[in-house]
């Protein structure tokens, strides 16, 4: 049936051009503009109060922007008759009336979005909460709604969803769960568009990321070309025979400096490859211990792109 869904309503993009909203002096999203495609899961990155928030209730038409547009499949959510059929969204999942049973909450969604009854016992066994859905959603734990918001993102079965920080308050269960999830959803056609201020939520789910800081775009790529960014020349060596290796590796041509005092025991060597290096240790028989190419991790690429918006952030609430 998900795969029908992908067929039946193609690929919807969301396009956010020129998209700004001012709250009085302040600026939360200045000109923003990225696409989100279908069929992929894209991260949408920033530290906090980077404006993620604000960006996707102006996606969903719940704020109106200064200036600037936002569509989902070229219209405003907002010219969209058919509601949680058309986007899913969970944006926060503690928004909800705590005296009402999980399978209360879906049906009443369900009742007025048009939805078939037989869609709540399926979204509620889908997010794995059928043991939990005659009980009130007040006693459920963070976790379990996270789990009832993505139940209802996925009531209308969209081609649309949008998350807003999905794994908050998740155990490493549900966080690897809902990573599978979302995998599913995008490789059956869907646009699947997530919140986090964390990079390592990323690093094994979305294909493409928007990274955003102080409102603005920091980087729209794919994942891997983000990954390449933090890449940097040099090679790190270790060896009980370090001081040898590094006159033999001068000769050929490399610059050697010491490892960083946080990493020691090792030498960094710059000119020449893993190979070459490996192939001139072997021929002068000096054991290698390490040979690794250095690289950042996403992790310390997205703290470089954001480190500017973060200090700023810093800043203004001293
Ligand atoms: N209704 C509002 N009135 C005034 N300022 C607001 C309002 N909503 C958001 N802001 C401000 O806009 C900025 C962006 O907030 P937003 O919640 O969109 O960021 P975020 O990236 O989602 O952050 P987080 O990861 O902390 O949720 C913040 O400085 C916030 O204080």
């Amino acid at each position: 049936m998900p795969g029908r869904c992908a067929a039946r309503h193609g690929g919807l993009v969301i396009e956010v051009s020129e998209l700004t909203k001012r709250y009085g002096g302040s600026t939360a999203v200045d000109g923003l503009s990225f696409t989100v495609r279908p069929g992929r899961v894209s991260g949408f990155l920033g530290p906090n109060g980077a404006g993620k928030t604000t960006t996707l209730r102006m996606i969903l038409g719940l704020d109106t922007p200064t200036a600037g547009t936002a569509t989902v499949g070229g219209v405003p959510f907002r010219g969209h008759a058919r509601g949680l059929r058309h986007v899913g969204a969970l944006l926060d999942a503690t928004h909800v009336h705590g005296g009402r049973t999980a399978t209360a909450h879906l049906s009443a969604l369900a009742r007025s979005n048009g939805i078939p009854p037989r869609r709540v016992t399926e979204v509620v066994e889908e997010v794995g909460l059928a043991a939990a859905a005659k009980r009130r959603i007040g006693g459920f734990s963070l976790g379990m709604k996270q789990r009832l918001g993505i139940a209802t993102a996925l009531l209308g079965d969209p081609p649309v969803l949008m998350f807003d920080e999905p794994t908050n308050g998740m155990d490493p269960e549900g966080v690897l769960w809902v990573r599978l999830l979302f995998r599913r959803l995008a490789a059956e056609g869907r646009t699947v568009f997530l919140s986090s201020h964390l990079m390592s939520e990323m690093e094994n789910t979305a294909d493409d990321l928007v990274v955003i800081g102080r409102g603005r775009l920091i980087a729209a790529e794919p994942l891997a070309d983000f990954a390449a960014r933090g890449t940097r020349p040099g090679v790190v060596v270790a060896s009980p025979r370090a001081g040898e290796l590094a006159a033999v590796l001068t000769r050929a041509g490399a610059s050697v400096a010491p490892r960083g005092r946080a990493q020691a025991g090792g030498i960094v060597v710059t000119g020449l490859s893993a190979e070459r290096i490996g192939a001139l240790a072997l021929q002068h028989r000096i054991q290698l211990n390490e040979l690794t190419p250095q690289t950042a991790s996403l992790e310390e690429a997205f703290m470089e792109l954001t480190a500017d918006s973060v200090e700023h952030l810093a800043g203004q609430r001293r």
